[in-house]
């Protein structure tokens, strides 16, 4: 197989790696003179901007004439991040702007940047690169942009993403009812947008009411290096738009539900161990606080959590049971709460591990405390004629089984004490 290799590289004369009189079939060589990229396959491979279109300086040049064309509306960065990588894949490029003198240096040399009006007219697939609030100003534009596709890439503020308020697809496709409405892009950052799909992000989501313009769209989005993923008409938009708004989903609730348990279990054991001592006997054992009372605490908190994890399952079994089938959805806050477990176990299993770290770390802390008393003792000189000391661990330095027992530890020959 290595000789068959040969016949794909005819330009291999000798070889001048192992210097081998002619082509050479031992396999490192080969594969030293491969190319990189021939080696290796797949997308992530794919050059952001083929050679053909870069100028001996590095700057995009012209694309060639017949190369599909797209129009983008607006000049911000998600305007200049979409327009490079667009012309790396091989599109022709006309950016829309109110001003653009001002702006047409920001771009690769090869894209087309002129005004709105100018822009909108020739390309069918017109990116909104525009903030949602100024999609009133493109209004003008209307009579140009009939019958093309818009592409919607913006994403809501907090605050316009009300729950039942519309989407801004919604509110764009209202705007331009003679356009179709297509929502592609808005969960790229302009990183990713820019450099090409590199990392696990490669998925953009897409919605319209219309299927040709969505495999259109579709298609453009492939080009690029994507992966378009259907997620069904424009009126689903509203759930694609909220998905850059969710940081970390699934976790808040189990977050939360983690920590008020945290400081129930607190509460009781600081109660138990140190409040009730201090009210009753008068002792202080607040030093308790930060560690021990901790200690105590996260145990109790795991096994909850842990509790929880396997109840909502037993809850479902139960339910189907009595219904007698399992082809009937569950009531939403199970349904809510089997979705949880993964979250809640994997905080159980944090606060079993934060507990396990606080148990090593005690003993050593206990050890280390007596070994600086018998230090002290030792230094302390024996009194001339002293009285019988009230505590005996105190005038000796303290042995090793008194340090054993007062950390809960036994020796052989103290089977009961306590
Ligand atoms: N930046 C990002 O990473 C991402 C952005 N988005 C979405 O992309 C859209 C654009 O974002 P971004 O490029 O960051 O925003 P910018 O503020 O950088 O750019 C907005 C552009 O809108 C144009 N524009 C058109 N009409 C008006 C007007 N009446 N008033 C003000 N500006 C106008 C301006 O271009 P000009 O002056 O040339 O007309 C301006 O450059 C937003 O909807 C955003 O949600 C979505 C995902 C990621
Ligand atoms: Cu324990």
């Amino acid at each position: 197989s290595d000789v068959g290799h040969l016949d794909l590289f005819p330009h291999l004369g000798c070889c001048e790696q192992c210097s081998n009189k002619h082509p050479c079939a031992s396999v490192s060589c080969i594969l030293t003179y491969i190319p990189s990229a021939t080696r290796t396959s797949g997308k992530m491979d794919k050059p952001l901007i083929s050679r053909r279109l870069m100028d001996s300086d590095g700057s995009l040049a012209e694309t060639p004439s017949g190369t599909p064309k797209v129009g983008i509306l607006g000049s911000g960065d998600f305007a200049r991040s979409l327009a490079t990588r667009l012309v790396g894949s091989g599109f022709s490029v006309v950016v829309g702007s109110r001003n653009p003198k001002r702006i047409a240096g920001l771009f690769p040399s090869s894209v087309h940047v002129t005004f709105q009006e100018q822009a909108v007219s020739s390309p069918e697939i017109i990116f909104v690169a525009v903030f949602r609030e100024h999609y009133s100003s493109l209004c003008a534009l209307s009579d140009q942009l009939a019958g093309k596709i818009l592409v919607d890439v913006s994403n809501p503020t907090e605050n316009e993403h009300l729950p039942h308020r519309e989407s801004n697809d919604e509110f764009l496709a209202s705007l331009f009812p003679a356009c179709t409405v297509v929502e592609a892009f808005n969960v790229i950052s302009a990183w990713t947008r820019q450099a090409g799909p590199r990392d696990g992000n490669q998925q953009v989501p897409i919605c319209s009411d219309q299927p040709e313009a969505k495999l259109s769209v579709s298609e453009m989005v492939h080009a690029m290096g994507f992966k378009p993923v259907d997620m069904g008409p424009l009126a689903s938009t509203r759930e694609v738009e909220a998905m850059p708004l969710r940081l970390l989903p699934g976790w808040k609730v189990p977050t939360l539900l983690a920590l008020g348990l945290f400081v129930c279990f607190y509460g009781y054991n600081f109660i138990r161990d140190v409040l009730h001592p201090y009210v009753q006997e008068n002792k202080n054992k607040f030093y308790k606080l930060p560690v021990s009372v901790v200690n105590t605490t996260l145990p109790c908190v795991a096994y909850m959590l842990l509790s929880l994890v396997y109840l909502p399952g037993v809850l479902a079994a139960a339910l189907q049971l009595q219904r007698g089938t399992k082809y009937r959805r569950f009531p939403d806050w199970l349904d809510h709460w089997l979705q949880h477990r993964k979250q809640i176990g994997l905080l159980s299993f944090f606060c079993a591990v934060l507990h396990a770290l606080y148990s090593f770390c005690l003993p050593l802390r206990r050890s280390h405390r007596y070994d600086l008393v018998n230090l002290a003792i030792k230094q302390m000189p024996p009194p001339a004629c002293a009285p019988a000391p009230a505590c005996p661990s105190l005038s000796t330095p303290v042995s090793q089984k008194t340090w054993m027992s007062h950390s809960g530890l036994r020796s052989k020959d103290q089977p009961t004490h306590k």
